[in-house]
């Protein structure tokens, strides 16, 4: 099996070897390897003494093989071939990857769009299974999931304990409920935390439900697990890389997967990376989706791939890989790598929000000025007289060594939905999908800047990169859209519907981003479809 780390770049190369020599003085390969939790200092200790699982699981994930096989042979008996897993963050950007790498398909809902819940809900929800991933058990995305399609399949005439899968930790509110609705109940190792879970129940369950190959995941990952420790081993040698570059200065982090068969793996890295490094005014940007532009700041690392650096392996031992480098590169660093300091501050902002409002609108202020389908909200320059005016300003605003982030809590499929020619060619139907889609807006943006551009979706970045805009350097600017919710969704038992629930968390998120005085626009789509293509149109304008 191929599996080492590489460099494109001596400098990088010269620097990542000092680094890991002197880590090795200090026998801090082989000590984090045996999972020693004093390697971040006193302050981390405690948190990282119950966060060090990771390390054993391409064993310890082994005991799980035959309870998963049982599920995965009734569900395959019972007929139900449509997969959903409900899972944010942690919970839900492993088996993503995992199925998309081996092509069996998964439907995941890590949105609270209503329209893209409601276009998992209508498809073959008589041959649905649902797993519920949720490791605190309380998250308000998913357990809004849970209640939708438990109402969904009660109003089918279906028993949702026939139907609904809960992975979760030992203990949680969400165990004890989904025992009392007698509820499949798979356990995850709580000695993991979310963004390093992979390997556990929570990346294993779901995606063998969808016929992916999960033991021959943890035996590549147990091929990466013998060499942990060594001096030369990729992990280390990948971690001191983007320590040290982050170090000196190059603290963007693009990656780049375009020749590598694993397919997403760059969205389960942005958060692993994200989450452990941006505090305390610190961190790496990861930055996913975007070509390299060659700034001085910018690091690339290459999934199977040329870069920077290249990471050459098979899925499974990428995990443990990313898992270990980060570790590295936390200490590196100085920072905490098993905790997220910052995410709360924005679900906290979401809960004020809906309750102050109570039944009435909630408090999007006026808008600065409306362009067609697009209205701005947001302080913008006097000269600003049009949607290119605002983007123009938004891309001056990025200080030097910032970047961009655009923050979409719009529908990520709604794009495909566009009917297109029966005859037409499949580079015509990506054109026309692309015409559609928020997420061009970044390549649009980023080739009139030499900055890093983002694209995240609303609220899934919330559990990943959200971290490093709040507790990150103070040098990003913000661009999030909303759009208008023309059917929306009731969530059981709740005051709230999903698209009410989608515009508070975008809100909430402003409201943190703007109490740390970090830049933020937000442009409010009053028609979706015609709003994209204006705000497209625009992009190619400035
Ligand atoms: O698995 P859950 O407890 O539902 O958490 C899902 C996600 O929520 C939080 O926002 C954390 O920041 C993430 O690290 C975590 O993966």
């Amino acid at each position: 099996m191929d599996m080492s780390v590489t460099f494109g770049d001596d400098s990088v190369a010269a620097a990542a070897a000092e680094a890991a020599r002197k880590l090795a003085e200090e026998g801090v390969p082989r000590a984090l390897a045996d999972g020693d939790a004093t390697l971040w200092g006193g302050e981390a200790e405690s948190e990282a003494a119950i966060r060090l699982g990771w390390l054993s699981l391409p064993i310890t994930s082994r005991e799980l093989l035959p309870e998963i096989g049982k599920l995965v042979e009734r569900v395959r008996a019972e007929s139900l071939e449509h997969v959903v897993l409900a899972g944010m963050g942690g919970s839900s950007l492993a088996p993503e990857v995992i199925c998309a790498s081996a092509d069996v398909p998964l439907t995941v809902l890590d949105t609270t769009d209503p329209g893209q819940v409601r276009r998992a809900l209508a498809d073959r929800l008589d041959r649905t299974v649902v797993v519920v991933s949720s490791k605190s058990g309380s998250t308000v995305e998913t357990d809004s999931h849970r209640r939708i399609y438990e109402k969904a399949f009660r109003d089918a005439g279906i028993d949702p304990a026939d139907r609904i899968v809960v992975v979760t930790d030992p203990g949680s509110p969400l165990e004890q409920s989904a025992i009392e609705a007698g509820y499949t109940v798979i356990l995850a190792d709580p000695n993991v935390g979310g963004r390093y879970s992979a390997l556990t129940a929570f990346g294993l369950v779901p995606s063998a439900l969808a016929g992916a190959d999960v033991t021959r995941l943890l035996d590549d990952a147990a091929q990466a697990r013998e060499q942990l420790g060594a001096d030369d081993e990729p992990g280390l040698l990948l971690g001191t890389a983007i320590g040290s570059a982050a170090a000196s200065g190059r603290d963007k982090l693009l990656l780049d997967d375009s020749l590598s068969d694993i397919n997403g793996l760059p969205d389960w890295i942005e958060q692993l990376i994200a989450e452990s490094t941006g505090k305390q005014g610190r961190g790496v940007l990861p930055v996913a989706g975007s070509e390299p532009n060659e700034a001085g700041d910018e690091l690339v690392a290459g999934i199977d791939t040329e870069g920077d650096i290249e990471v050459h392996a098979p899925l499974g031992a990428q995990f443990l890989i990313w898992e270990y480098a980060t570790a590295v590169a936390g200490r590196l660093l100085g920072i905490n790598p098993f905790d997220q300091p910052n995410v709360a501050e924005s679900k906290e902002n979401t809960t004020r929000i809906l309750g102050e409002a109570g039944d009435g609108p909630l408090p999007t202020g006026t808008p600065a000025l409306v362009d067609g389908p697009v209205e701005v909200y947001g302080d913008l320059p006097p000269h600003a007289k049009d949607l290119s005016d605002v983007l123009t300003a938004v891309l001056q605003d990025i200080p030097d060594r910032g970047y961009l982030a655009i923050l979409a809590y719009l529908d990520r499929e709604a794009a495909f939905d566009v009917p297109v020619p029966p005859e037409a060619s499949f580079e015509t139907i990506t054109d026309i999908w692309a015409a559609h889609d928020p997420a061009s807006l970044q390549g649009l943006l980023a080739i009139r800047t030499d900055r890093p551009v983002t694209f995240g979706w609303g609220p899934r970045y919330l559990h990943s990169t959200g971290q490093y805009h709040k507790g990150g350097p103070q040098n990003g600017v913000f661009l999030q859209i909303t759009g208008a919710v023309t059917d929306d969704l009731d969530v059981p038992g709740k005051p709230y519907t999903l698209g009410r629930l989608q515009l508070a968390q975008a809100l909430g998120d402003l409201d943190a981003l703007r109490q740390r005085g970090r830049p933020a626009v937000r442009l409010h789509l009053t028609d979706r479809e015609a709003g994209v293509r204006h705000l497209l149109a625009a992009a190619r304008e400035v």
